[in-house]
């Protein structure tokens, strides 16, 4: 949202920067050179005949008056007022290229059916001081009817003529239109001026142009634009990483917190899971075992033990002793089981042995060995020394078959060993298999 509403802000100062500067650009001041402004050129000349110099003359130098009247038939009949742009350097004119318009306020009286105006460009590849006409020339003519009122001429009007070209026979480049280096802006009559009076007035002369050029500030509003748009796409694009940074981050942690969280998950399965007495599954954990195999209906051998008396060690020993005695038994069945098998107290003083991949008989002989260990482990308690022994009930639990009722059976086998004097290994002889119990 915060992004939103700060390219809208951008979008709206873009535009309002855009409207100032196209208003700006109409209201800066222009570039203005006056020509007939006293002093503004300070060599300036009427052209005259050099046969018939009284055929030109000025009527009011001041204000740029002169008439031209040719009695004979002169040859050459210049008749034109010629301002001189060039400095100390004849060959260093003043740069027009830097103007669009010329406004001109010029009167004339007389027959002539056109006026010429003209500027001349000294090019130092080809044009020579000593040839006044070598300076490219760039003229437009224009109507008495013209130029009745003041006018305004562009400057893109003027033209180099076709005669200039014939006369320099100059490769294309050099004929092109260019004021970049202006030496003179003359006003004449070109025509046969014989027996006429030609009056002329200039009364104003100026050159005008932008400070900036119109295509500059449109290229400039262009590019501002483009680096406006450059910034908010790179604006956006580093918002939208840096949100995808925070997203990431976020992501990372709630990983951590979910393996912490598995971690602790499992801890709380296994607790749940364990004996807190002895360590080893509690009846809990050996159900979901037995739930896990008899899914796999892979079958198993399944060993009951209790151990014998114990109510009397309990009450001879006390209930500590009858602590360390379980946790001793747990531990020396635990140690003579293989990794594949699961063990666990199955309640009270009785514990359960999981065999898989055992035929009956090896359970009962591992049942044996164990009801040996057993009794051999005296017990050293608070209470003195603990002999203790232990019965075993054996029962196949085959591939697919119940493991409630082979739970049974292993219960009944248990039951005989006791009645039969305890400390002894029975199997279950209801079901009995030398198939191996797993695949
Ligand atoms: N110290 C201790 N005793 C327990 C625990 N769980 C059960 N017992 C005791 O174990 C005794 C089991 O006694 P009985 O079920 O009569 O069995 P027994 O004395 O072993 O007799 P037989 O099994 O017939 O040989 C009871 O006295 C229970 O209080 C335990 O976690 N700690």
């Amino acid at each position: 949202m915060r992004h939103d509403l700060s390219n809208t802000h951008l979008l709206i100062g873009g535009i309002v920067l855009t409207l100032a500067v196209l208003a700006g650009q109409e209201l800066l001041p222009t570039r203005k050179l006056e020509l007939t402004a006293p002093g503004a050129v300070s060599n300036l000349f009427l052209q005259t005949s050099s046969d018939n110099q009284a055929a030109v003359q000025w009527i009011d130098a001041e204000h740029f008056r002169w008439k031209c009247h040719y009695t004979g038939f002169d040859k050459y009949q210049p008749c034109g007022l010629t301002f001189i742009l060039s400095g100390d350097d004849p060959a260093r004119g003043r740069d027009l290229g830097r103007f669009d318009t010329l406004e001109m306020d010029l009167r004339y009286k007389g027959p002539s059916s056109y006026i010429r105006l003209s500027i001349r460009n000294f090019d130092p590849r080809f044009s020579k001081l000593e040839d006044a006409n070598s300076a490219r020339m760039h003229s437009v003519n224009l109507r008495p009817r013209d130029i009745e009122k003041p006018v305004s001429i562009e400057l893109s009007e003027l033209t180099v003529p076709e005669w200039w070209i014939q006369q320099f026979n100059l490769s294309r480049e050099y004929n092109r239109p260019g004021l970049q280096n202006a030496t003179a802006l003359t006003i004449d009559l070109p025509s046969d001026l014989t027996g006429q009076v030609h009056e002329l007035e200039l009364r104003s002369l100026v050159l005008n142009g932008e400070w900036i050029s119109r295509d500059r500030v449109y290229l400039a509003i262009l590019c501002g634009w483009l680096l406006g748009a450059t910034l908010m796409v790179t604006r956006g694009w580093s918002q939208l990483r840096q949100s995808h940074n925070r997203q990431q981050r976020e992501i990372d942690a709630l990983t951590v917190r979910t393996s912490q969280l598995r971690i602790e998950q499992e801890k709380l399965r296994r607790l749940a899971t364990i004996d807190e007495l002895t360590g080893v599954l509690n009846r809990r954990g050996l159900e979901q075992s037995l739930e896990d195999f008899e899914a796999a209906a892979q079958g198993m051998t399944l060993v009951i033990l209790d151990i014998d008396h114990f109510k009397h060690v309990n009450d001879r020993h006390g209930h500590d002793c009858g602590d360390e005695v379980l946790r001793r038994i747990a531990a020396v069945v635990a140690g003579n089981l293989r990794a594949s098998d699961v063990f666990g107290r199955w309640g009270g003083e009785e514990f359960l042995i999981a065999c898989q991949g055992t035929r009956i008989r090896d359970a009962a002989r591992l049942a044996e060995k164990l009801r040996e260990r057993v009794q051999q482990s005296n017990i050293d308690s608070a209470g003195g020394r603990v002999a203790v022994t232990a019965s075993f009930g054996v029962a196949l639990a085959p591939p697919g078959g119940s493991t409630a009722d082979a739970l049974k059976r292993a219960d009944a086998a248990l039951y005989r060993a006791k009645d039969a004097g305890r400390n002894r290994v029975e199997m279950d002889r209801t079901l009995q298999s030398e198939a191996p119990t797993t695949v």
